[in-house]
């Protein structure tokens, strides 16, 4: 960092203000004093357990308490590169020239900067907004602040840990202050971590090489989950007005809805990405619902709006709390579906089989630290409930209410401490889940690009095949290998897939894959995404062959084969059910009478290509033609005991169907 500013770097709770303040010169003491507060905005679209903001609005707090007036500028900037392709570091793309941010992470992301607008706007602040890149439009918020008067700035925001991001964020750290200095302001940069359950600093090793871009020390540990998330709840309430010039500016404008006039704004190179992925996937941004339209494909997985309110309401929803009085009390309705979170955790169908959380912590809706703290609650009530028990078995003596309540208390928050989930565990498991995230995230700040180097960071030598017209028939759902081909269309016209279904690959170049997931995911986040990816390659920490048998899994995981009805609806009417998983082992009497026609659907037929309306029934019909595998399916078919091939008929063993292509 060059100039009058100086970069804090700060993991606690406590203010950083007087860290960040330059030379006595520039004090900020003295009533007509106005000091600024931008707050970035990124992927932590929330207010509980908001370091950056807590923080800046504590200062301003105090700025206030001595008669000056500061200003506090929250902003969000859409940053038009990542609506366009990354720079082509795959050799022959193969028409994967798609957008790094795609429509339905899109739809997602100005969901939730309207709920973070409408949050602020409550408490008597607003959300800046701006499409283009951030480092031009830090340089236009210092000059908005310098013409209201102020007297310093300070920047907040938290870490990313993707690898590309240690640049742009040393990028905007220069413009603001270049900025600052244009304006003889001085300033400071205040960066903090918030992504993960545990803090960097409470791990064992160091995270940081030294000299990174990150480095330069991490003041104190901040607490994981519990009483500093609540705290900072609690203070929120502490944000100034925001000064109006920025309506003027243009940066209070209504955020858009419509999802293809965001890329059509952001130039050629995106509009020209859109139509790729468009092609590619086979879907059309146009049939996608509009953000904020409250409307979902009825059979999306995840049917929720997004936002901070959203995430909290689906986190207590799943754990079976709801507030009463201000307090969490168990919901009494029906058992919440942690209740079996572990068993059905790893079906690919239905809303409540897994948590569905995964776009909330994307987003930063939620904080992990957040969900943990939900999950103490729970673990408290549960405690509660078991002393109740015990003192209507007469167990236990009934000493006062208030003594027994902090007995039960402290054994909850003890019982939500880290241990690793035994069988008959709830909650524990999702625990777990998030410690997994937290490992996938550590993992890329310490390994960075080499993650997605061909080898991985246990640099393989393996010469990955590349064959474009197979990698269009598994974006396209079109593989005939229907668990697959489900998984593929449910991710194409909603953004989500079950983590089984992310399991099912071709053996084709992962980074393929992992483009194609980084544009299409929902709850997208480059560390989970390129993480697993790697993981599943070979290519990660895990070095053991993590390559799943695709037909087993989804027989194995979805036996009566819902998901294959819902998106593959050629095969929605084969009975019984588990036919689906093997149309190609289905009795000709059962084909049939379900109206399947296996291979290729004849010229003819596909040349009279009708309307858009005509071609969404055909989509919705039921029976119709349905391809051939375009591997030979026996590779696909496990042999262990939980794996066995579907009975079929003698005479149809005989003939296994040859790959199509
Ligand atoms: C190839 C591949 C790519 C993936 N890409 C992403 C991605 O970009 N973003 C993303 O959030 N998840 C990713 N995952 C992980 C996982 O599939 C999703 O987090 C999960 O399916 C989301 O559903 P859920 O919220 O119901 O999760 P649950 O299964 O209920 O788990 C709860 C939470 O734990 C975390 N979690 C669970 N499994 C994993 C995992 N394997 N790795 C990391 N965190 C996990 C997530 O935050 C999740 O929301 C990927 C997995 C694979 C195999």
């Amino acid at each position: 960092m060059s100039g009058g500013c100086q970069a804090v770097v700060s993991a606690g709770c406590s203010g950083v203000a007087a860290a960040g303040a330059p030379a006595a010169a520039h004090s900020d003491s003295g009533p007509t004093r106005k000091p600024a507060a931008l707050i970035w905005f990124r992927n932590d679209l929330r207010l509980a357990d908001h370091e950056p903001l807590h923080s800046a609005a504590a200062d301003l707090q105090h700025c206030l308490s001595q008669g000056q007036s500061p200003l506090l500028l929250p902003f969000y900037c859409l940053d038009e590169r990542e609506l366009a392709p990354r720079a082509g570091e795959l050799p022959q793309e193969g028409g994967l020239d798609i957008p790094q941010l795609g429509p339905h992470r899109l739809r997602l992301l100005l969901e939730a900067c309207a709920s973070l607008r409408a949050a602020l706007r409550r408490l008597g602040s607003d959300l800046l907004a701006a499409q283009g890149r951030p480092e031009a439009l830090v340089g236009r918020l210092v000059a908005l602040a310098a013409a209201a008067g102020s007297s310093s700035m300070a920047l907040h925001h938290h870490m990313s840990p993707d690898a590309a991001s240690a640049d742009l964020e040393d990028a905007v750290a220069a413009a603001f202050e270049a900025a600052a200095a244009r304006h003889g302001l001085p300033c400071s940069v205040h960066r903090y971590w918030g992504c993960t359950l545990y803090h960097p600093d409470d791990l064992p090793f160091h995270l940081w090489a030294c000299g990174s871009a990150s480095s330069g020390g991490r003041p104190g540990a901040a607490a994981v989950a519990g009483p500093a998330a609540e705290q900072q709840q609690q203070q929120r309430g502490q944000c100034s007005r925001v000064n109006p010039a920025a309506a003027e500016a243009g940066l209070l404008g209504p955020l858009p809805t419509d999802l293809a006039s965001v890329y059509s704004a952001a130039g050629g190179a995106a509009t020209a990405a859109l139509a790729c992925w468009e092609a590619l996937g086979a879907v059309r941004c146009a049939a996608l619902a509009p953000a904020c339209s409250g409307r979902h494909d009825a059979r999306s997985a995840l049917p929720f709006g997004m936002g901070e309110e959203q995430a909290v309401q689906r986190l207590r929803y799943y754990l079976g709390l709801e507030e009463s009085d201000g307090h969490s009390v168990r919901s009494v309705d029906q058992e919440a579906p942690i209740a079996t979170y572990r068993e059905t955790r790893m079906q690919p169908f239905g809303v409540d089989s897994s948590a569905k959380l995964s776009a909330f912590l994307s987003l930063g809706c939620l904080s992990p630290r957040t969900a943990h703290a939900e999950v103490a609650r729970l673990a408290v009530l549960e405690q509660q409930q078991q002393q109740q028990q015990r003192r209507r078995r007469g167990q236990a003596s009934s000493g006062d209410a208030a003594a027994t309540a902090a007995v039960a208390a402290a054994a909850g928050e003890a019982a939500a401490a880290w241990r690793e989930p035994q069988a008959g565990d709830t909650w524990r498991w999702l625990l777990m889940h998030l410690a997994i995230r937290d490992f996938f995230v550590f993992t890329a700040v310490k390994e960075g690009d080499a993650l997605e180097a061909p080898g991985g960071i246990r640099g393989r030598a393996v010469e990955w095949r590349r064959d474009d017209e197979l990698f269009r028939r598994w974006a396209q759902g079109q593989t005939g290998l229907p668990f697959v081909d489900a998984c593929m269309r449910e991710l194409g016209a909603t953004g989500f897939m079950s983590n089984r279904g992310r399991q099912n690959e071709l053996c084709l170049d992962w980074r393929l894959g992992l483009r194609y997931f980084e544009s299409c995911l929902a709850d997208h986040e480059w560390a989970l995404n390129a993480g697993n990816w790697a993981y599943c390659a070979g290519t990660g920490s895990d070095p053991r062959d993590r390559r799943f048998k695709t037909v087993s899994q989804g027989e194995r995981y979805d036996p009566e084969a819902r998901l294959i009805q819902a998106w593959v609806p050629q095969l929605a009417a084969l009975r019984p059910a588990q036919l689906a998983h093997q149309p190609w082992a289905a009795p000709p009497a059962a084909l049939a009478a379900a109206g399947v026609r296996l291979g290729c659907e004849p010229q003819a037929a596909t040349a009279e290509a009708g309307t858009e309306r005509q071609e969404q029934q055909k989509q919705q019909q039921l029976g119709g033609w349905y391809p051939l595998p375009v591997v030979d399916p026996a590779s696909q078919i496990g042999k262990g005991p939980k794996q066995k091939q579907a009975a079929r008929p003698r005479e149809q063993r005989q003939q296994q169907p040859q790959p199509q292509k």
